[in-house]
């Protein structure tokens, strides 16, 4: 059973697929009421309100997974999560159109006055020469950001016939092209728009883009619009621009802080504004509940997650595919590992034939966390592989080949260590599975599961004899067993599996017998 702790007000028909899951329990709670849930929850689905911290990650022990019923993360510690290999995901366009119309309604609101005229009318005036608006016909929209929202919005401002000039550093030529838009530069953009608004997410190059400086370069009666996120737009600039009637008018649906703290600003006639309502709509809140909850549903199923921010992005059909080497791949590594007992600095790993076609970088993440698995104390997972084999100075390469050595596929892994070099090869073969088929330059056959003894032997009658008799005399079944040698006489190897594991006694019984080199307990 699965515990997930819903800690915002998500669309409840969009969370069917999971209250529908027999193996899926929902707690809604706020994680600030949580309590004790905090330590059982194995998921936490929010909006923009709960701020996930590492310091709230830290006390949720089992926690998998954190999604965002939305788009923007800026809530979440993606870094901290990263770390600790909690998987962190979004539902990246189930509220595109809605956060697009709400940002042409604000437009609309603002150029015609509506909300003043509203509060107006209520008042039992009738006052029409007080609330001279503005067409949106001809006039130059600057969009900053052109993602999903920034783009559906250029398509609607074409069909009300205005000019769209757009910066965003990081839209290529064609997108621009096939979007019909034109480019420019912050500063062309600043120039030039009649109306400016802004789509990009909160980072360190947003935060105050439109700052003193760069509000000085708008147009005189410039109109701006931000329905993404507080503090792109610096709220306190904005207040001595209004004043001079530099700035026409300022449609705001996010703040610096939610709710506003400072409502300085509020205070302008010119100034309108919602309660961070551009996702909240029914249809918008059901999308992202919906993907939301399909993706941690497949999530819990051990299937891809499509959308998530901290893990390369596979599809379902790719999945399918890549999912035996994944699996190949994290025993390959463990396998490493536990004959490995010493500190290692490089991992490499080739891919020839047609593994090489698939997102092989996804497969060295799950090799790397199956190779620290054993030697680190926290999860370590492909989320957060990357980031600790860095930490701990093991530097990892792929090398991708056509040829291949036999096999219509094959993973070659090499990690070098402080005192030894260490080398294995593993296939997958469609209705047969996994198979080692090379340990250190010994050919060899085996499915790498369960309690394996990997034992290093001289090819001389007798040795393989005295193994099994030692198994035997202490009851010891063994299910399988392969042998490898390189020539006639030479160094040799065994690969043995038992249905249970088999005890340090036993092993050093084993690693005292005649001509026995060494013997390693493995469990995969
Ligand atoms: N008010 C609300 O309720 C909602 C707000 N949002 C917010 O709207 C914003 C846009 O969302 P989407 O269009 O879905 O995101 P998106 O990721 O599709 O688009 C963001 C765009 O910003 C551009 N960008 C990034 N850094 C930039 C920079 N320094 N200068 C100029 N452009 C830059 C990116 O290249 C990208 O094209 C996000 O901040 C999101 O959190 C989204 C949904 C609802
Ligand atoms: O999706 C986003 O980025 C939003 O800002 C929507 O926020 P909300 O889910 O309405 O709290």
């Amino acid at each position: 059973m699965f515990r997930i702790l819903v800690s915002d007000k998500i669309s409840e028909e969009g969370l069917q697929p999971l209250l529908n899951s027999s193996h899926i329990m929902l707690v809604n709670k706020n994680v600030a009421d949580a309590g004790e849930e905090l330590e059982t929850a194995d998921a936490l689905l929010v909006r923009s309100a709960t701020q996930v911290t590492e310091e709230l990650m830290k006390k949720m022990p089992q926690l998998k997974i954190v999604a965002r019923a939305g788009v923007g993360v800026d809530n979440i510690d993606v870094e901290a999560a990263t770390k600790l290999g909690i998987v962190v995901i979004n539902a990246p366009d189930g509220n595109t159109i809605s956060t697009t119309e709400h940002t042409f309604a604000m437009m609309a609101s603002m150029l015609r006055h509506i909300p003043q005229a509203t509060v107006s009318v209520k008042s039992n005036e009738w006052n029409r020469n007080a609330f001279v608006g503005t067409e949106m016909r001809g006039k130059t929209l600057g969009i900053v950001g052109l993602g999903r929202i920034g783009s559906e919005l250029a398509k609607r401002a074409r069909a009300f016939e205005m000019n769209v000039i757009v910066f965003d550093p990081f839209l290529t030529e064609e997108r621009a092209y096939k979007i019909g838009v034109t480019t420019a530069s912050l500063d062309e953009l600043l120039s030039t728009a009649d109306i400016i608004t802004v789509h990009t997410p909160l980072t360190k190059e947003t935060k105050g883009l439109l700052n003193e400086k760069t509000l000085s370069k708008t147009k005189k009666g410039v109109y701006l619009i931000n329905c993404a996120r507080g503090g792109i737009i610096e709220e306190a600039a904005v207040i001595p621009l209004l004043e001079s009637g530099h700035i026409r008018g300022i449609a705001l649906d996010v703040f610096e802080t939610e709710p506003p703290e400072n409502t300085s600003l509020l205070q302008y006639e010119q100034v309108i504004a919602t309660p961070h309502l551009g996702a909240s709509t029914k249809e918008a809140q059901l999308n992202v509940a919906s993907q939301v909850s399909e993706e941690v549903l497949a999530f819990f199923n051990g299937e891809p997650v499509t959308s998530s921010i901290n893990l390369p992005t596979i599809s379902k059909e790719v999945y399918e595919k890549i999912m035996p080497f994944y699996q190949l791949a994290k025993k390959m590594g463990n396998f490493v590992s536990q004959c490995m007992a010493e500190p290692v600095n490089e991992i490499s790993v080739a891919y020839e034939g047609s593994v090489g076609e698939l997102q092989t970088a996804a497969i060295t993440k799950s090799l790397i966390a199956g190779f620290l698995s054993p030697r680190v104390a926290s999860t370590v997972n492909e989320v957060n592989a990357g980031m600790i084999a860095k930490e701990r100075g093991i530097s990892f390469s792929e090398k991708i080949s056509n040829e291949t050595s036999g096999y219509e596929n094959c993973l070659t892994v090499k990690v070098v260590g402080n005192k030894s070099v260490f080398s294995i090869k593993g296939t997958y073969i469609p209705h047969y599975g996994e198979r080692i088929v090379e340990l250190n330059g010994f050919n060899i056959d085996f499915y790498p599961d369960g309690h394996l003894l990997y034992i290093q032997h001289s090819d001389k009658p007798g040795a393989i004899g005295r193994v099994g008799r030692l198994l035997g005399d202490h009851s010891i079944n063994i299910a399988t067993m392969q042998v490898g040698r390189k020539q006639r006489g030479g160094d040799a190897i065994m690969m043995l599996s038992f249905d249970k594991a088999v005890t340090e006694r036993v092993v050093s019984e084993l690693n005292d017998l005649e001509g026995i080199v060494s013997v390693r307990t493995i469990d995969l």
